[in-house]
């Protein structure tokens, strides 16, 4: 997509910190649908209904490579092409499109193990319009392969393969860019969607208790304070029974690394508003966009 992005305008952006994700994945797709009716409701007329809602990182599966390959199932989802969601092989992805349009919100529908057609493994985001459609996929781009002694080893690498692609969508009111979870730690990919004009950043993720307390917070006020964006990760809630222990702590972080607001570690859905002033003040003041020095470095936008 190379079209200017859409004027920023506010916006309500609602994160479901999902519990109950168990090995019946029947079970996790009927309770992550009734969440995210949930989050889009206005609660009697408590609140403003969001405008988009998000999902956490696999949330229709336990988190764990050896699962990968039990839950996936093909998109086949091509940018560009016609897509019937209705008819999408994929039963998350009918689930997530009929949710969207039910609630009428833009949803980040976390991510799901993908299947390709030549049998490879994706970690794949999905987001849907307020009708429904699919406007764009993510597949996690930089795989979660770390080694802790004594504290965690992990190897999506196993089982998974990284995506290839830099994804963005627009709405009426933002463009906003996508990433999963260990994505966060590479600043490149966060630069790069912003030099494309997002000006949010949303990533469902799922960290872990060796790293979460350090690394959570610090990664998404970093990425919001280097680029001056709006900048969110949606966690599942924390279950010390599953194989893989989630920190929570689902957070927005405005341009300035302010956390707007953060989430325990239960199921929760935590609501924040994305005021546009707060990007543009944070640019007008500490004017970093317009100050780096491509002349010295190579930019590192470059042509992705
Ligand atoms: N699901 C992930 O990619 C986890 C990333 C993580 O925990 C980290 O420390 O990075």
């Amino acid at each position: 997509m190379s079209s200017a992005p859409p004027t920023f305008k506010p916006f309500t952006l609602a994160l479901v910190q999902l519990g109950q994700i168990g090995a019946d994945k029947a079970a996790n797709l009927k309770h992550a649908r009734e969440m995210i009716l949930k989050a889009a409701s206005d609660e009697g007329g408590t609140r403003a209904r969001p405008d988009v809602v998000v999902l956490p990182e696999v949330f229709n599966s336990p988190y764990g490579h050896q699962h990968f390959p039990v839950y996936a199932e093909p998109i086949n989802y091509v940018p560009g092409e016609a897509y019937d969601t209705a008819a999408s092989p994929s039963e998350s992805v009918r689930m997530l499109s009929g949710a969207a349009k039910e609630a009428g919100v833009w949803l980040i529908g976390g991510s799901i193990p993908e299947k390709d057609k030549d049998g490879k493994l994706y970690n794949t985001a999905t987001v849907y319009s307020r009708e429904g459609k699919l406007v764009a996929t993510h597949r996690k781009m930089h795989l979660f392969d770390i080694d802790i002694p004594g504290k965690i080893t992990f190897k999506e690498s196993t089982t998974l393969s990284a995506g290839s692609s830099i994804n963005y969508f627009d709405t009426e009111f933002a463009r906003i860019g996508l990433g999963i979870c260990y994505d966060v730690r590479f600043p490149e990919l966060a630069m790069i969607l912003a030099r494309k004009g997002c000006h949010a950043l949303i990533y469902p993720g799922a960290f872990n208790l060796t790293t979460g307390p350090l690394h959570w917070e610090l990664l998404q006020r970093a990425r919001a304070v280097d680029n001056q964006v709006f900048f969110s990760m949606c966690s599942p809630a924390r279950d010390m029974t599953a194989g893989y222990h989630a920190w929570g702590h689902s957070m927005v972080v405005d341009p300035m690394a302010r956390v707007l607001t953060e989430a325990g570690e239960d199921e929760e859905i935590i609501y924040a508003q994305i005021d546009p002033q707060a990007m543009h003040d944070a640019r007008a003041g500490i004017p970093v966009t317009t100050q780096r020095r491509f002349d010295v470095y190579r930019d590192v936008a470059g042509d992705a």
